[in-house]
């Protein structure tokens, strides 16, 4: 569903993503784990077809992100880090706006931006402007918009960043309802995440692939048996240089 190959983007003479490959099947939620400045973003971007890679290909769904991008983003939901665009506007007004731009119109685009809502616990505000919403619920607007059109492959970058415990926890409920029929790549620095919804998780670090595996795995290349002690003694230690000599 997700087929990565020797992805890299390069800003000047620094390299944020350096020959990143992996792929992501059907059923599969993988926890996308890194320090701050990791590439992880920058990863994500160009595999939503957001940013243009420096080398390298992104397919979801066998469809190339930058040479058949239409039908890409069709199989795609893309939550990207941040709140939503438009943020005068109200969050139903917005949730129409996405649904007639992805093609839904009459009673189908009513439906979808219902099931939207109900998904996101968002109906109590659904009259209210976007930038008069707090952090968690900014959030899960931007999440409603990604789920709009039920697409098999979602990226989702810190979905539950700014959550309360309570809304963290039905937000992973929700991944983990939906994962059977999915290919879901989240980002997180909340560590526990991976074990709470994740069967497969990637550290970067300084751009490149550290570890890839299932989080039980991972978590016995430690002696303690925590993936935050695995998560510290790889990437502490940078692979190599990101400037180019
Ligand atoms: N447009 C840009 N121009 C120059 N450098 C950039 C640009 N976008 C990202 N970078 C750099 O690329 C590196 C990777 O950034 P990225 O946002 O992908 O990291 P991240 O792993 O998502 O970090 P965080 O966990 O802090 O969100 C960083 O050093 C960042 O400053």
């Amino acid at each position: 569903m997700i087929d990565i190959q020797g992805l890299t983007k390069r800003f000047g003479l620094f390299t944020a993503v350096d020959d990143v490959s992996f792929q992501v099947a059907r059923g599969e939620v993988l926890g996308f784990l890194g320090p701050n400045g990791a590439g992880k973003s920058t990863t994500m971007r160009m595999l939503a077809g957001f940013m243009t890679p420096t080398a390298g290909t992104a397919r979801i769904c066998g469809h190339d992100v930058q040479t058949d991008s239409v039908a890409a983003r069709r199989c795609l939901g893309f939550l990207p880090e941040g709140a939503p665009n438009y943020p005068e506007m109200t969050v139903e007004a917005f949730l129409r706006f996405v649904a007639r731009v992805r093609g839904y119109r009459g009673g189908e685009l009513g439906d979808r931006v219902a099931r939207a809502l109900h998904l996101t616990t968002l109906e109590g505000v659904r009259q209210q402007p976007i930038e008069t919403l707090s952090k968690g619920f900014k959030r899960r607007v931007g999440l409603a918009q990604s789920l709009l059109h039920d697409p098999p492959v979602l990226i989702l970058d810190e979905p539950t960043d700014g959550l309360d415990p309570n809304q963290k926890h039905e937000v992973r409920a929700l991944i983990h309802r939906m994962a059977p029929t999915k290919a879901i790549v989240i980002s997180t620095h909340i560590l526990e995440e991976v074990d709470a919804v994740c069967t497969r998780a990637i550290i970067i670090a300084g751009g490149r692939v550290v570890a890839d595996d299932k989080p039980g795995a991972l978590e016995k290349l430690h002696p303690s048996g925590r993936l935050e002690d695995v998560f510290r003694q790889i990437t502490q230690t940078p692979p190599s240089s990101r400037i180019a000599a």
